[in-house]
């Protein structure tokens, strides 16, 4: 009979180490099409066709964590994580993520009806987004909020986003950009959370394992979802001016 010695847990700052590799390594700043959003080269079109799709993903965060949320077993890691939904849905109409992000695509030129509609979203978006919400509904509370880990990198694409907006697509009203200022300090404070309570809850070697492939299929999902934004044909559009 073979006995099959079970790995050592990494210490744990080798686990972080590991968690924030495949978080910078895997991460979709380095995507073709965010690689040209940021040199100027994205069309008007391109821009709205990206703005369409990612508002499918930023309508799903806030039932993601809602999912997440159930699973939590204790008043305090429930009031942690309700903050992210209140930070997309906000506290009362006009306010929140949500709200902030049909700014921009009015500021863009996107009617807000056409985009609550969801009517061009393109088939694989869909399936990146389903494919997150549906990981958060199945999984362990330690994967599901191992995945929420590639905001361990968002802060700083936020940053050159905002630099690449302003200098290359001036365009867009800066006042649309208000989602991408907030997700700065949002973002720090989450993947901060996010990122105690892993340490925390992984301890076998296993469940580190774990927690490193459910980041690296979250940053798949943001992968996936701009490969469909990129190599989609030109989508009809609602243009309102
Ligand atoms: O624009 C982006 O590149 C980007 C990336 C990510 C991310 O890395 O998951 C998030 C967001 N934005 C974002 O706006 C957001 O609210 C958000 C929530 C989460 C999450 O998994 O809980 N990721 C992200």
């Amino acid at each position: 009979m073979t006995v099959v010695e079970a790995k050592r847990p990494w210490g744990r700052a080798e686990f972080e180490e590991q968690l924030r590799a495949v978080a910078e390594q895997r991460y979709h700043d380095r995507h073709p099409f965010n690689v040209r959003m940021h040199e100027g080269s994205l069309s008007p079109a391109e821009l709205r066709r990206w703005i369409t799709n990612r508002f499918h993903y930023q309508r799903h965060i806030p039932v993601k964590d809602a999912l997440i949320t159930a699973k939590l077993e204790t008043p305090e890691l429930r009031r942690m994580w309700l903050h992210r939904i209140e930070d997309h849905d906000g506290r009362a109409e006009g306010e929140g993520g949500i709200e902030r992000w049909l700014r921009l695509g009015e500021a863009a030129g996107l009617d807000r009806a056409a985009l609550l509609s969801g009517a061009c979203v393109l088939p694989g978006v869909r399936l990146a987004v389903d494919g997150y919400v549906n990981f958060c509904r199945h999984r362990p509370p330690l994967e599901a909020v191992s995945a929420s880990l590639t905001e361990l990198s968002a802060p700083g694409l936020m940053l050159r986003r905002i630099d690449a907006f302003e200098r290359h697509y001036s365009w867009i009203d800066a006042d649309g950009l208000a989602y991408f200022r907030a997700r700065v300090g949002q973002g720090r404070r989450d993947s901060d959370e996010a990122l105690a309570l892993v340490l925390e809850w992984a301890s076998s070697r296993a469940d580190q394992e774990r927690a490193v492939a459910a980041l690296a299929f979250k940053c798949d999902v943001l992968w996936s979802l701009l490969d469909a934004v990129d190599l989609a044909q030109r989508e009809p559009q609602v243009v309102s001016r």
